[in-house]
C-alpha cells in the first residue's frame, strides 16, 4: 500500500496561547512495499509524522492518502496499520501467545474484519479459534518464536520481546508497518541482529514499512529509501546510497556518515576553490564570489602519489590505528583539521607533510546557508 502526505502539518498548543510546530507542509510519498526510514536528529518530527501516518495524532493542515484513499479523517482502528513502539508494550502477565494474540481477540473493529475474513477463507475452515491458532503460530513462524510461545515476556531477551512485538502488530494483517525506534532499547549486538530481523521480515511479508530512527547507520544499512526531516521540515528523501553520495544540503551530508563529512572552511575567488587559505582548484562552472564550506568524506581523501594538479598539502598529526585501517588527522596549513582513512600498514607517519587529493565528484561546496552549490 503506498503511503501519500500531503501539505501535511502539526502543530501542538503550548502554554499561553503559543503554537509549536512539529512538522512542516510535508510532502512524502512512501512506495508500497518499500521499507523506509525516517530519520533525523531529536525533536525533528519523526515520531510525530509517524502518530499522524497511525491516526494517534490528528494533523493540523494537509492530507494523508492510503493508495487512492483519504485517510485524514479515519480513526487509528480503521486504518489498518500495526505499530510497534520503542518499549515493546507487551503484557507482562500474559503468554508469547495471549500477547500475538490479543489484538485478534480484543479490538472489536478488528474481530469484525478478522470474521469477515474468516468468511472468505478458501478453502474454508470449519473453526474459527482454530483459525486464530494460525494466524498466531504463522506471526510466530515469521519472527522464528515458534518455540516460545507459552513464554512470559521477562522470560525472554529485548530482542525477543520485541519480535514479539513485531508479530503482535503483523498478525492483524495490516497494510502498513509503523515502527517507532524499535531497537532503541536493545545492546549493540542485539540491535544490528535485530534490525537484519526486521529487514528479512518485511522483505518477506511486502508490508510498507515506515521505521523511525535517529541512528543514521541503523537507516542506511536496512532501508530501501530514507526521509530525512530537520526541525519538521523536509530534507532530503532517496535511497540511502545516493543521499549519502549526494546530500542535498550541509545538514545531511553532516547528520549523514560516521565519521562524520570533513567539513573545511574556503572561499571562492574568481572562480577558484579555497580551501583555508590555499587556492585548490579551478571550478567547473562559473560561481561568485563568496565563503564558503567544503565537504569532503573521509574515504574519499587520498595521498597523491602522482603530482595531480588538485592536490593540496597537510601534515599528519595523528594515526589511530584500528584493526586493519587507521584513521588519519591531518592540518592544513591554516589549521584546519581533516581525517582519512588508511590501511594500517599505510607507511604515513606523525608529522609527515603529506601532499592529497579528493576523488573526483566528492567535494561538496556549501554557501552560508548551507545549501550546496556545486558538486565536483
Ligand atoms: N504532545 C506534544 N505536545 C507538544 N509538543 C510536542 C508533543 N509531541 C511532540 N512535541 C514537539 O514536537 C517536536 C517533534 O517531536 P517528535 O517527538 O516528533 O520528534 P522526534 O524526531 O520523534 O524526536 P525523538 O527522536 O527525540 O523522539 C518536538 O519539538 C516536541 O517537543
Amino acid at each position: 500500500m503506498q503511503v501519500r502526505l500531503e501539505q501535511v502539518t502539526k502543530t501542538f498548543a503550548g502554554s499561553k496561547n503559543t503554537q509549536a510546530t512539529a512538522v512542516k507542509e510535508l510532502d512524502v510519498t512512501i512506495a508500497s512495499g518499500k521499507l523506509v526510514g525516517l530519520l533525523g536528529p531529536s525533536g525533528c518530527g519523526k515520531s510525530t509524522t509517524l502518530f499522524m501516518i497511525a491516526g494517534i495524532h490528528d494533523v493540523s493542515e494537509g492530507h494523508i492518502y492510503f493508495g487512492d484513499h483519504d485517510v485524514t479523517a479515519l480513526p487509528s482502528d480503521k486504518r489498518g496499520v500495526g505499530i510497534v513502539f520503542q518499549n515493546y508494550a507487551l503484557y507482562p502477565h500474559l503468554t508469547v501467545w495471549d500477547n500475538i494474540a490479543f489484538p485478534l481477540l480484543n479490538a472489536k473493529e478488528m474481530k469484525k474484519r478478522l470474521k469477515q475474513r474468516f468468511a472468505e477463507l478458501s478453502p474454508p475452515m470449519a473453526n474459527f479459534k482454530a483459525y486464530i491458532q494460525r494466524l498466531v503460530e504463522e506471526a510466530a513462524k515469521l519472527v522464528e518464536l515458534t518455540a516460545y510461545l507459552d513464554r512470559k515476556p521477562a522470560e525472554l531477551s529485548g530482542g525477543q520481546q520485541q519480535r514479539v512485538a513485531i508479530a503482535r502488530a503483523i498478525v492483524k494483517n495490516p497494510s502498513i508497518l509503523l515502527l517507532d525506534e524499535p531497537l532503541s532499547n536493545l545492546d549493540a549486538r542485539l540491535r544490528v541482529q535485530t534490525r537484519d530481523e526486521i529487514k528479512r521480515i518485511q522483505k518477506q511479508t511486502g508490508i510498507t514499512t515506515v521505521f523511525v530512527t535517529h541512528d543514521q547507520d541503523e537507516a542506511l544499512s536496512i532501508c530501501d529509501e530514507v526521509i530525512i526531516l530537520k526541525d519538521g521540515v523536509l530534507q532530503q528523501q532517496g535511497p540511502p546510497q545516493e543521499v549519502y553520495d549526494h546530500p542535498a544540503n550541509q545538514f545531511v551530508a553532516e547528520f549523514l556518515g560516521s565519521p562524520q563529512i570533513n567539513l573545511v572552511g574556503g572561499s571562492i575567488k574568481a572562480n577558484k576553490l579555497y580551501l583555508g587559505n590555499e587556492e585548490w582548484f579551478a571550478l567547473p562552472e562559473s560561481l561568485s564570489d563568496q565563503p564558503v564550506n567544503i565537504g569532503v568524506r573521509y574515504e574519499n581523501i587520498r595521498p597523491d602519489r602522482e603530482n595531480r594538479k588538485q592536490a593540496f598539502e597537510a601534515t599528519v598529526t595523528s594515526i589511530a590505528r584500528t584493526g586493519g585501517t587507521s584513521t588519519v588527522q591531518v592540518r592544513l596549513a591554516d589549521g584546519q583539521p581533516m581525517r582519512l582513512h588508511r590501511d594500517s600498514d599505510d607507511v604515513l607517519q606523525e608529522g609527515d607533510r603529506v601532499r592529497l587529493y579528493a576523488r573526483p565528484r566528492t567535494v561538496y561546496i556549501f554557501n552560508a546557508e548551507g545549501e550546496k552549490i556545486l558538486q565536483c
